[in-house]
């Protein structure tokens, strides 16, 4: 009887918004007639769910970040996470870049096991064997006792995921964090990320200027208009998991980038 509960209270979790986005707007800029960055965002995520964002340059969507984060507060509208509002810098996110920027002179399992290093003071023997665990998983135990500068691009930026993941957080934001790397390692790394993701359930969300990337990741697209940048679209990605090369074969697929494609190049009104 308890366990039922206990999986019903998982269930209704699972399914009721987790991270809340209810009108929110943006400014840099406090005076009144200034421009908004972004407006009218309303945007419900369930818990590990893996959304994706896609939008112009300039749209914000490195803003909704920072707000998820709670680097930001939002001019106009609330942000929350699982009902409550974020107010100040979340410690329960993980956040990858467009850069893994590891330390140039901790060897990589030393990076990864870093942030715990420097928000507890130090880490134990379950922490590291944790690290050697998803170092593992990432395909980098072999490197694990090597200095970033001798890893390639690709090689950094799963670091960067595995440090991301050693916190153990419930909210992963990625921007833009294959961008650096060519189409081939960007491909392989997102089927890494896809793994990691079902081994390590977290709520994912993944900003990205590749479309075809976007679709083979996640569960839905927030599609974004041109700045101020308010909601296009909602676009539910039903193709089957896991995903692989044979996904982005399918008609589906195809269908799916080309319906982004036409928000994205085509001049559109947000409803
Ligand atoms: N700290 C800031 N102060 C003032 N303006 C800012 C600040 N950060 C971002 N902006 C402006 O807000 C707008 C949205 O920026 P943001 O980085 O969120 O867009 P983006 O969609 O992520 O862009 P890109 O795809 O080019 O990375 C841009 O016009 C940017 O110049």
């Amino acid at each position: 009887m308890k366990n039922n509960h206990i999986d019903n209270d998982n269930a209704e979790q699972n399914h009721a918004a987790y991270v809340s986005m209810k009108g929110v707007g943006h400014k840099f800029d406090p005076r009144p007639d200034a421009p908004m960055v972004v407006e009218n965002i309303d945007l419900d995520i369930h818990r590990h769910e893996f959304v994706a964002v896609v939008g112009p340059s300039g749209c914000g969507k490195s803003t909704l970040l920072r707000m998820v984060a709670g680097l930001l507060i939002p001019s106009n509208g609330q942000v929350s996470v699982f009902n409550r509002p974020v107010t100040e810098p979340r410690d329960d996110v993980g956040i990858v870049f467009q850069k893994a920027n590891l330390l140039p002179w901790l060897t990589v399992r030393k990076n990864v096991l870093f942030p715990l290093k420097h928000k507890y003071g130090r880490y134990s023997a379950n922490d590291e064997k944790r690290a050697n665990e998803l170092l593992d998983m990432a395909g980098l135990t072999q490197f694990a006792d090597k200095m970033p500068d001798e890893l390639s691009g690709g090689m950094q930026q799963r670091v960067g995921i595995v440090r991301a993941l050693l916190l153990n957080p419930d909210i992963l934001l990625m921007d833009e964090p294959f961008s650096a790397l060519d189409a081939l390692t960007r491909e392989q790394i997102g089927f890494d990320l896809l793994d990691i993701w079902k081994e390590h359930p977290k709520t994912v969300l993944f900003i990205t200027h590749s479309i075809t990337e976007a679709v083979l990741l996640s569960d839905r697209i927030l599609v974004m208009s041109k700045r101020p940048g308010s909601v296009l679209d909602l676009i539910d990605v039903d193709l089957p998991r896991p995903r692989s090369s044979e996904t982005i074969k399918s008609t589906r697929f195809a269908e799916l980038t080309d319906t982004i494609r036409g928000y994205i190049y085509e001049p559109h009104v947000p409803a």
